[in-house]
């Protein structure tokens, strides 16, 4: 048992595990946008450890951005997006490929499928590592799921509770007292 705050979790998907579908999705990036010069577009904070170990298995000519959203406090949804740091660049024309940790309720993934959306971009795919089909409250399109989950709080590989357990590199799920 891992105590992360007040909360305790378990071991539920291996940093090897990680590894191997990672290096997966990043090899239908690399067939599917040769040529195509992506947009790499990740989600801070939580998905700064997929972000690199994507873009460390991509080997096209490729860009990276980032936006960073937050909306949880505790275990929970807050429900209002906040937008800490906005596009810097144009993505016009561009094929984007947003990545993110995790999709949960899909409130903050339909946020920022809205404001990509707005700036015109050639094509936009979605990949996330972590994808919880039976919370999702807004349907959004993904395309890339490294693992479907149960309706649980989970945490490490960049994913938090309050903060912390971040630094783990496997993802742990909580366990009920
Ligand atoms: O589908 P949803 O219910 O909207 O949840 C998914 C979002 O929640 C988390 O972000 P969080 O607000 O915790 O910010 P963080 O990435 O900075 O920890 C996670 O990184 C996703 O972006
Ligand atoms: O299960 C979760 N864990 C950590 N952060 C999250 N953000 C949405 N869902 C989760």
């Amino acid at each position: 048992m891992i105590q992360v705050l007040d909360l305790k979790f378990k071991e539920y998907i291996t940093a090897e595990q990680i590894q191997a579908r990672v290096r997966e999705i990043a090899e239908e990036l690399n067939t599917k946008y040769s040529g195509k010069n992506p947009l790499f577009l990740g989600i801070l904070n939580g998905s700064f450890m997929f972000i690199a170990d994507i873009f460390k298995n991509v080997n096209i000519p490729c860009e990276v951005s980032f936006l960073k959203i937050n909306s949880y406090q505790d275990t929970s949804s807050t429900e209002k997006i906040k937008e800490l740091i906005g596009l810097n660049q144009s993505i016009e024309g561009r094929h984007v490929i947003i990545l993110e940790d995790i999709v949960d309720t899909g409130r903050t993934l339909d946020y920022i499928l809205r404001t990509v959306l707005a700036q015109k971009p050639a094509s936009v795919e979605v990949a996330t590592l972590l994808y919880k089909p039976s919370a999702t409250i807004i349907p959004v399109p993904i395309h890339y799921v490294g693992f479907e989950i149960e309706n649980q709080f989970v945490l490490g590989y960049g994913l938090d509770y309050n903060g912390y357990g971040r630094n783990s590199n496997s993802i742990l799920i909580k366990v009920d007292e």
